[in-house]
């Protein structure tokens, strides 16, 4: 894949049962996109194995929404990553806010997750970011900066590569969410990419991909990636249509 490869994906989170997706999936299977773009689609669990299946040596690559660190054991409830693998996905979302607020994710339990994706051949979608309280109070790089180091610390810098980041700001997500202005989007992004220098040095924090997600619409989406620092959208609602996927993906390239 190439360095300058945009990344352009849509988590279905909590949408889309077993018979939905298999539909949207055999729809994505048949379209094309242009090469400069890597989609990818986030089924949620009941369905990750036949998204996979149908998708399988396409060019959408699929993820799971959330995994366990440990391979098996008594974790009721919890989807280990060797499972995760099994099903044939390439990539697994970690960290997502609605996670972090509702599911009591943490720093550290980020952290586990990072490292066992990456020992596993996964490639983490690492989410951060900061809440409008955090916003308001100017301490957005602050919050990212421990949010990332955390979330980073102990991965090797070969397989910090590998690593996919996304902005998500908290108060961008959802109905309720704003989109972050592409100004202030481009500034938070150049602090992430002086940060992932620092921690993994130049080449390898370089080559880490960082996406902004939050709100972003077919109207939106190339605004940020035209932006120095974008790599790519990671998208919710506005994707969740594949056609309006499609659509998304046309756009940021026209
Ligand atoms: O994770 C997201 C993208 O899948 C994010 O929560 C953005 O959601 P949106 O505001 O509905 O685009």
């Amino acid at each position: 894949m190439e360095r300058n490869t945009i990344w352009v994906g849509t988590s279905w989170k909590m949408n889309k049962g077993p018979v939905a997706s298999l539909v949207a999936a055999k729809e994505l299977a048949r379209m094309s996109f242009p090469v400069a773009i890597q989609p990818f689609v986030i089924p949620p669990f009941t369905s990750l194995k036949d998204v996979c299946d149908i998708l399988s040596g396409g060019r959408v690559a699929v993820g799971a929404q959330n995994m366990h660190w440990e391979d098996d054991g008594p974790w009721t409830g919890e989807i280990s990553p060797v499972m995760i693998s099994e099903c044939g996905a390439e990539l697994v979302e970690i960290g997502h806010s609605e996670r972090r607020i509702h599911f009591g994710e943490t720093d550290w339990t980020v952290n586990l997750k990072v490292r066992s994706a990456l020992r596993h051949g996964l490639r983490p979608l690492l989410c951060i970011g900061d809440t409008s309280d955090e916003y308001y109070h100017d301490v957005t790089n602050e919050t990212l900066a421990r949010q990332l180091k955390i979330a980073l610390h102990g991965v090797s810098e070969e397989d910090l590569s590998r690593v996919l980041v996304a902005y998500e700001p908290v108060w961008a997500i959802g109905a309720s969410g704003r989109a972050a202005d592409a100004t202030f989007v481009e500034t938070t992004h150049d602090h992430l990419r002086k940060l992932l220098r620092n921690i993994a040095g130049s080449d390898s924090g370089s080559a880490v991909k960082l996406l902004y997600g939050g709100s972003v619409t077919q109207e939106n989406a190339a605004s940020y990636i035209a932006l120095p620092n974008v790599d790519g959208v990671f998208v919710g609602r506005a994707a969740w249509n594949v056609d309006h996927f499609r659509a998304l993906v046309e756009g940021v390239v026209a």
